[in-house]
Parts: structure tokens; sequence; C-alpha cells
């Protein structure tokens, strides 16, 4: 069943090799494709920083964050070993020609020729710029070297271009590859197949017979340990005009001509450009943006968004939108997309509702068909239909649901997305990565939204902590006869 090949030997060069990311996603990641057998021994993975660490004191750090982040069972003495002997750490700014670019080509110089060359570039994106100029100028990138692009890709359109240009001038756009881990989630790449491996769904999936779509990711934490980066975003720029609107490019695609990249990726950035663009008259009664104020999670009183900052504060830690696509197939139907931190419950989820069937024939109005797909947790899809109740003898109906839970349909791991993509980047497999035209045109679209709410010409809403999100969003629907699908714990 499984079709997981090792991937050829490779030199990963993680530039913010000591940050957050690294240690929390990116070295658990490898490690654990590591234990899969997908990772060759000799493949390498050299981090670099500006810390002046010795190769044994990065690996000791390495071991903790291991230690740390990888489930205990699944901390294997002997496989750590030999995760840590493929660790190599050159202490270098990348921002700057005259560093230490010496110590990084001579761990590069080994087996150069043998190994697929990729540069993950988890360090402030506004120096993505500096150092493929300073790789190309050490004549570090070869023909097939690949990068890989932390998000965000900028703040705006603009930035977005800077980025991509700077970038785009020493490695070919087929070389780069723009994560959005919202792809390499299995339950997101299942959107393909339930749309277009079942017939069934693929029949249906228009105006003529849904509905609406509601897409949303919530979070029971708050902005954490994150507070300067999160402020200076908010969850439009956090979560909306990356993770949500791919998700949304998903759910609302043309069929792909294949499964090749560039078919998926010009399907993708159509929806993308086919977003009608939210102007004056849209942006009050289409978006909401609010803040959460003081409330509870898991059980404990927590405290509002500006307490937690300390200061005043015009951020969205809540974004709720209303999308419409103007295509044939989703003429008028209105596409809900929230995101939001501090939320009643931890979810990320599509849910699809059906119309109604135009003529009646039961005593009773039948419960809508919906189709809901979860993201996590519980990773699943469950079809809500009706059925007749058999306790009724004059056709009374009873809504029921068919429900697979993916833990015990696969009864394995569910690997964490960042572990398929850092091996598609080995692979030169870019499907689940973003192309240029598809993050600017997402830019494009979200602009207005920002610009409004930057003069703040859409006022800002309120939540308390751990419950729903604001009033004004339960509203949004409401005008269009819709409410929010919420009912899980
Ligand atoms: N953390 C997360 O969960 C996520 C992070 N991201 C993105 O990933 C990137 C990294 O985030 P995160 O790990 O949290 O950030 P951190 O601040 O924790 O880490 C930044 C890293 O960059 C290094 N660094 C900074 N300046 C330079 C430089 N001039 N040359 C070389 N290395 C440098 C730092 O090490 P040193 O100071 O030693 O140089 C450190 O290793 C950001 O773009 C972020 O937006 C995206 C999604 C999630
Ligand atoms: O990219 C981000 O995603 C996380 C949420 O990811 P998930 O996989 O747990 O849904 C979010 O917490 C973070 O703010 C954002 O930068």
């Amino acid at each position: 069943m499984t079709n997981c090949h090792q991937v050829a030997p490779f030199d990963y060069v993680i530039f913010g090799a000591t940050g957050d990311l690294t240690m929390r996603k990116l070295l658990p990641a490898l490690y654990y494709r590591l234990t899969m057998g997908q990772v060759p021994n000799t493949a390498r993975i050299i981090g670099t920083a500006r810390s002046p660490l010795k190769r044994s004191e990065y690996q000791t750090r390495a071991r903790d964050a291991l230690k740390r982040f990888v489930k205990t069972d699944d901390f294997d003495e002997d496989t750590v070993d030999r995760f840590l002997d493929m660790i190599h750490y050159v202490s270098l700014d990348g921002s700057k020609p005259d560093s230490n670019w010496a110590g990084l080509r001579e761990v590069l110089s080994h087996k150069a020729e043998e190994h697929v060359r990729v540069f993950y570039y988890a360090t402030a994106p506004d120096l993505y710029g500096a150092i493929s100029k300073n790789l190309h100028h050490e004549g570090l990138i070869t023909d097939d070297s690949r990068v890989v692009l932390e998000k965000p890709i900028g703040i705006d359109l603009k930035t977005a271009e800077e980025i991509n240009e700077g970038v785009g001038q020493y490695f070919k756009e087929s070389y780069v590859f723009r994560i959005d881990h919202y792809l390499g989630k299995e339950t997101v790449q299942n959107v393909i197949a339930l749309r277009f491996a079942n017939p069934l769904f693929e029949a249906v999936w228009s105006g003529e017979h849904i509905e609406s779509v509601q897409i949303t990711a919530g979070e029971l934490v708050g902005v954490e340990g994150r507070a300067a980066y999160y402020d200076n975003s908010g969850a439009l720029r956090d979560m909306v005009q990356n993770h949500l609107l791919q998700v949304l490019c998903l759910v609302a695609m043309e069929k792909p001509n294949s499964l090749q990249a560039d078919d998926v990726r010009d399907a993708k950035v159509a929806v993308l450009k086919s977003l009608v663009p939210l102007d004056a008259s849209t942006l009050p009664t289409s978006t909401v943006r609010a803040q959460y104020t003081k409330g509870h999670s898991k059980g404990a009183t927590v405290d509002g968004y500006l307490d937690e900052l300390g200061h005043d504060s015009n951020t969205e830690t809540y974004v709720a939108l209303r999308a419409e696509i103007d295509s044939p197939r989703w003429k008028n139907v209105p596409f809900y997309i929230r995101s939001a931190k501090r939320l009643k419950a931890k979810v990320s989820e599509i849910v699809v509702t059906f119309k109604p069937s135009a003529t009646k024939l039961f005593p009773s109005q039948p419960e809508k068909n919906v189709l809901v797909i979860r993201i996590q947790p519980d990773e699943g899809v469950s079809w809500q239909f009706n059925v007749k109740n058999p306790l009724d003898d004059d056709f009374g109906l009873w809504e029921t649901n068919m429900d697979v839970h993916f833990e015990r349909e696969f009864s394995v791991r569910y690997p964490d997305a960042y572990e398929r993509l850092l091996l598609d980047a080995v692979r030169g497999y870019p499907v689940l990565f973003i192309r240029r035209d598809e993050v600017e045109a997402a830019w494009k679209w979200v602009a207005p939204v920002m610009d409004a709410w930057a003069k703040n010409e859409v006022p800002m809403a309120h939540y308390a902590a751990g419950s729903w999100g604001p009033e004004e969003a339960r509203q949004m629907l409401a005008r269009d006869g819709q409410i929010w699908h919420e009912d899980m714990e």
C-alpha cells in the first residue's frame, strides 16, 4: 500500500538553522523520513546561522529538538545517532557577502556531483534576495539546485514581487519551491482525490447543486511567543492570503489536464484570478475582522489580545470573508472563509452544503446534504444525508452520517505536512508548492481588504477568547440565510 521511495542523496542547506521553525518542524520532519527509509545514509543536513556554534554544539541542539518534538515512541537512539551524523553546521551571515562562505563551500565540496543540493530559507523573508545573490557569487548554485522559500512571501503584492525578483534572478522558477504547509497536509491533497476520483462528487460539484462552501481554520492558541511577528501580520496575511486561498483553489478549480505541477497550478491560478474583487460596496458586509478579549481556553482564564501585547493594536486575530468566484461553475455560490486564534476549538475543515431538492415529496423538508472534509484534527470526511425514519409510518425522515476517520481507516501515523514537502523538494516534485503567479494573484485579491482595514473602513469587532467568534460574523452568514458549521467540541 505504501509508495514512498527513498530519495537521491542530498545536501539540505538550511539558512536559519537555529530558529524555531528548524527545531520544531524541519529537523523532526527529516528525522521521521529517515525512520521511514526515505533518506539515504549519505544525505547531509547543513545548518547555517550567525550563531558561532561548533558542529557538536549544533548536534546537541538538534538532539534536544528531536527529544522535544518527536513522539517518545518514535525516538529511537540508533536512528537519532545516524541522523545526527548527517548534520553539519556552518556559522554564516547569509546576508553578507564577506561572511564565512568558504566554510559552506568546504562542506559542500564533498561528493558535490552526486548530491542534490537544496537551499532552505528559514530566515526573515527580506533576506531571501541577499542570500540568493551571495550563493550565486560564491558559485554555490548548481544547475539543478533547488531553493525552498518559507512563508510569508512578502506582506503585500509589492514586497512579494521584490522577494520573487530577488530570488528569481538566481534561481529559475522551476527550481523555486514556495512552501505552503497546508498543501503538505494529506487531507488537503485529499480534496483533489475526493473531487476527481469519485464521479458522484464530480457530477454535483458546481453551483447547480452546491449552495455554499465554508473553509475554516480555527486555533485554540493565542499568538503565543510570536506576538512580534503576528502583530505585524494578522489573521488575513497569516492564514488567508496563503493557506486558506490555496484550499479554496483546490475546492473550486476546474479539473486540471493532469496532475503535473503546471496543470494543477494553472487550474488554481485561474480560480484566484476569478475571485470577485471586494470593493467599497461589498467590503463592509463581506469582511469581518476582530480581536479576542479576555475569556477561557482549556479551562483556564486567558487574557485578551491587547493585554497580551501590552499595547494598542489594529491587528485582527479573527477574519471572516465572503468570497464569490466569477465563473460559470460557481456563479452565486458564496465561499465563506474564516480563521482565528483563541477560538472555541482547534479545527480546520471544509464544509460543502448542497441545495435542497427543488420538489416537495416528504411531509417534512429534508435536511440539507452536507459534506464535511476534516483537515485536522480527526482527519476524515463525513457525509450528512437523509434516510427514512424506521419509527415513522408517514415517511418521516432521519438525518444521518457516513463518517470516515482516516486514523482508523489507514492505521498509520499521520505525517506532518513538512515531511512530505521537504523531500518533494529533493525529488524536484513541485505540485504541492506555490508558483509565483499564484502568490501574486492572492496578494492582489486581499489588497483591497488590507487597505480598507488599515483605514478602519471596517470596524474592529471583538469576541471572547474561547468563543466561536464575533456576532458580526454570524450576521454575515445570516444575511444569506446560512449558519457557521460549529457543532464540534
Ligand atoms: N516558526 C514557525 O512556526 C514558522 C515560521 N515561518 C517562517 O520561517 C522563517 C523563520 O521563522 P522562525 O524559525 O520562527 O524564526 P526565528 O527567529 O526563530 O529564527 C530565525 C533564524 O534565522 C537565523 N538568522 C537570522 N538572521 C540571519 C542571517 N543574517 N544569516 C543567517 N541566519 C540568520 C537565526 O539565527 P542567528 O540569529 O543565529 O543568525 C535563526 O536561526 C520566517 O520567515 C517565518 O515567518 C513560517 C511558518 C511557521
Ligand atoms: O502558517 C501558520 O499556520 C499555523 C497553523 O497551522 P496548522 O497546521 O496548525 O493549522 C498558525 O498557527 C500560524 O500562525 C501560521 O503562521
